[in-house]
């Protein structure tokens, strides 16, 4: 069975651990979870395929910085940068309402995709572990971007062979 390994990294307190914990378990915590498992690993099945997902948490906070790049190994196939369209403190629905309010943005999915482009990611996608809402999807695509980047890399092998 094909393996993915993903890490999961971001500022701190952007929802990384909740993300992993309720795409995982399927239920958003109820209390604080000051850290979830290391890691965690799944199957599951994305295009026909069944695949092993293993999933790293890494620690946001800036103490980390020197122990972060320890989680970058030449295992990793995807990295998932992960970062609030609001900042830490507005993640509550009403908050962001307040915010809309006074007319300040959030991050929007123009701006997004105009990242993407600019740093060569795969892919922008918004999610909300909340209500789960997009969470399938994140993951799914982490594994297709996985897939072929190692199809890409054969064929390149291939060719200059
Ligand atoms: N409203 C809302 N709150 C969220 C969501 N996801 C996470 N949170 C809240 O965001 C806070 C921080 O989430 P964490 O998952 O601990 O953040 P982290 O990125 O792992 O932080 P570090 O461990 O410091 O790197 C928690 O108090 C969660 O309740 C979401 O989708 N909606």
């Amino acid at each position: 069975m094909r393996s993915v390994r993903c890490v999961v990294v971001g500022d701190s307190a952007v929802g990384k651990t909740y993300l992993l914990f309720t795409y995982i378990k399927k239920i958003f915590p109820k209390e604080y979870i000051p850290g979830f498992r290391d890691t965690y690993s799944t199957q599951i099945d994305v295009d026909g395929q069944t695949v092993s997902l293993n999933l790293s948490d890494t620690a946001g906070r800036e103490e980390y910085d020197h122990l972060r790049p320890l989680c970058y190994t030449n295992q990793v196939n995807v990295i998932i940068i992960c970062f609030s369209i609001a900042s830490p403190s507005s993640f509550e629905n009403e908050v962001l309402e307040k915010l809309r309010e006074q007319n300040q943005t959030t991050v929007d999915q123009q701006q997004g995709t105009t990242m993407v482009r600019q740093i060569k990611a795969v892919k922008y996608l918004e999610c909300a572990s909340v209500n789960q809402d997009g969470l399938d999807e994140v993951f799914d695509e982490a594994v297709r971007a996985s897939i072929s980047h190692s199809t890409t890399t054969k064929n390149h092998v291939h060719c200059c062979k």
